[in-house]
Parts: structure tokens; sequence; C-alpha cells
């Protein structure tokens, strides 16, 4: 699988670059963003965290408003960003925000005309880290966290491959979107009405089947406009509680859905996938 170089920048004495490469999940031409720590080497092979973006995002809005760099460099942790979607004029899309192109919501789509292209959830846990780990000195000691729209791919991915991954975080997720209205706008187009498919990309009902096997942080802003209506935390938390699963719930006073919150906090969440990230690296 071939990649060709967009973009190279040195920050913090390692590297942000951009990718973009023909993406066999989702038929089309993607791009992705990569943080190299100044550690990584091929006689040093580092641990990546995945972070998945929210709503309208690309590969760039984390790289850019997080103010990640300084925190990974220190902890030799490498940072992979995909979009948020497939691109293209042949990709189906729609005029909302909330679905289509920036919207993919980490699903296998199943219906039409979504399902040409629309394989987020492939191209994240089979296709990118393969990739990653083709090209770039990076083990498989691979962690995941994301912001919203992300936060929901990151717990369900996570969740779902706990073979694949050492600890999930979130800031903000749509926790529950088989009953918020971004949820159930995207699932019903994605997935159509199988009710099964729909529990399956769904935080809540997977927490509420078993006991995670990682560790899991959230992190919410208690002034989130979203928080009520589209981002249901109390039922996550209830979930989590239901076996006992190791999460950690952190409401932040004031703090809105932003880029903003999520920079205050985003050395927590390094800081809290270093530890699982190295033991796994040491194995
Ligand atoms: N009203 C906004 C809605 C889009 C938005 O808020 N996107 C968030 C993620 S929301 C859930 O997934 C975001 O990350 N935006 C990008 C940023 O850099 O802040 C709109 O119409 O754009």
């Amino acid at each position: 699988m071939s990649l060709e170089n967009i973009s190279q920048t040195k920050v913090f004495q390692g590297w942000h670059k951009q990718y973009t490469h023909q993406s066999t999940s989702l038929n089309c031409t993607m791009r992705f963003a990569i943080f190299l720590p100044p550690q990584a080497s091929q006689d040093n092979p580092v641990s990546v965290l995945y972070w998945l973006s929210g709503l309208t995002c690309t590969d760039e809005n984390f790289m850019q408003k997080a103010g990640a760099f300084r925190k990974a460099a220190e902890l030799g942790i490498a940072i992979v960003a995909p979009d948020t979607s497939p691109r293209g004029e042949q990709v189906a899309d729609d005029d909302g925000y909330d679905l289509g192109q920036g919207a993919g919501f980490y699903v296998n789509a199943t219906e039409t005309p979504w399902a040409d292209h629309y394989r987020m959830y492939d191209y994240i846990v089979d296709e990118l880290p393969a990739l990653v780990e083709e090209h770039f000195p990076v083990s498989q000691a691979r962690s995941i966290s994301g912001h919203s729209m992300g936060g929901h791919g990151a717990l369900v991915i996570g969740l779902r491959n706990t073979d694949r991954y050492c600890s999930i975080s979130a800031f903000a997720p749509i926790s529950n979107p088989i009953n918020c209205p971004w949820g159930k706008k995207a699932f019903s187009s994605y997935l159509g009405h199988d009710r099964q498919q729909w529990q399956s990309y769904d935080a809540c009902s997977l927490l509420n089947e078993k006991r995670s096997e990682l560790p899991i942080l959230v992190d919410q802003g208690a002034a989130d406009s979203f928080l009520e209506e589209q981002l249901k935390l109390e039922t996550l938390m209830s979930a989590a509680k239901k076996h006992n699963s190791p999460f950690e719930l952190r409401m932040q006073p004031g703090y809105d859905h932003s880029y903003f919150f999520i920079s205050s906090f985003i050395d927590d969440h390094l800081d809290f996938h270093a530890k699982p990230l190295s033991t796994q690296r040491e194995e």
C-alpha cells in the first residue's frame, strides 16, 4: 500500500506529517495526519494514539487546535488523526453537516447510496493501522480517543476490539447514538432499520451487554450545549456501572463542546493512555 506525503513540519523536536493514499475500504483517496515524536526510530518503535474527530472535521482540526504535541513528544507517543469520512465527487453526500462527507460516524454503511464508500469502521480498525504500521516506526501498542462523533467512534471501536487497543478515552462523546437526533439521523441513513446493527455501534448498548476489558476516561464540559439532547453521558455512566467497567467520567465546570475544552485536558488523556501503552509495548 503506497502513501503520498503532502506536508511535513517539525514541532517539539518531532514531526507532523500529512499523507494521502488510495483506501480499499472506502474506495476513494483518503488523507490522514501523523505526529511522530522525537523518540520514534526503526530501533525504537513508539506506541500510537488514534484520534477520531467529530462532525465537520478533517485530519487537521485536532492537529491544529488540540495542543497535544508537547505532551506526546515528552511521552514518546505517536498520534494518528484520520479524516472523518470518505470524500470526493463520486462519494455520496448530504446538505446537512451531520450526514455524508465529514460525518461518517465510524460505521460500515449497508444502505444505498452510502454503502459504496462509507466503511469508516473497517478503515479505522483494520486498514489504517496496517498502513501506519507498515510505513512508520511504530509498535502495535495502540490506544484510541476522540471527540463527539469521534468520541462515539473511539468508545465503540475500543469496546468491540479489546484485543487491538490498550485504553479508550473520549471528550464529550455521542454516547448513546441510538437515542439522540444526530445518531438516529445517521444510523437510519447508513444502517436502515436493523436495530441489532444500531446497537452494535452504540457505546451504551455495548457496556450494558458486558464489562469493558479496557480502562475508559471521559471528560465532559458541563456548559456543553449539546450535552442533554445529543450526548447522554448519564446513560453512559449507568451502562458502565452495570458490569462495574473501569470507567471514569469527569464533569468539567464551565467548559463547552469546543477544542478550547479539548486543549485544556488533552495532556491528562495522553498521561492516561501512556501507562497501558508502555505496558503493552514492553510485552
Ligand atoms: N454547528 C456546527 C456543528 C459542528 C460541530 O460542532 N462540530 C464539532 C464536533 S460536533 C460532534 O461531532 C467540531 O469538532 N467542529 C470542528 C472544530 O474545529 O471545532 C457547524 O455547523 O459546524
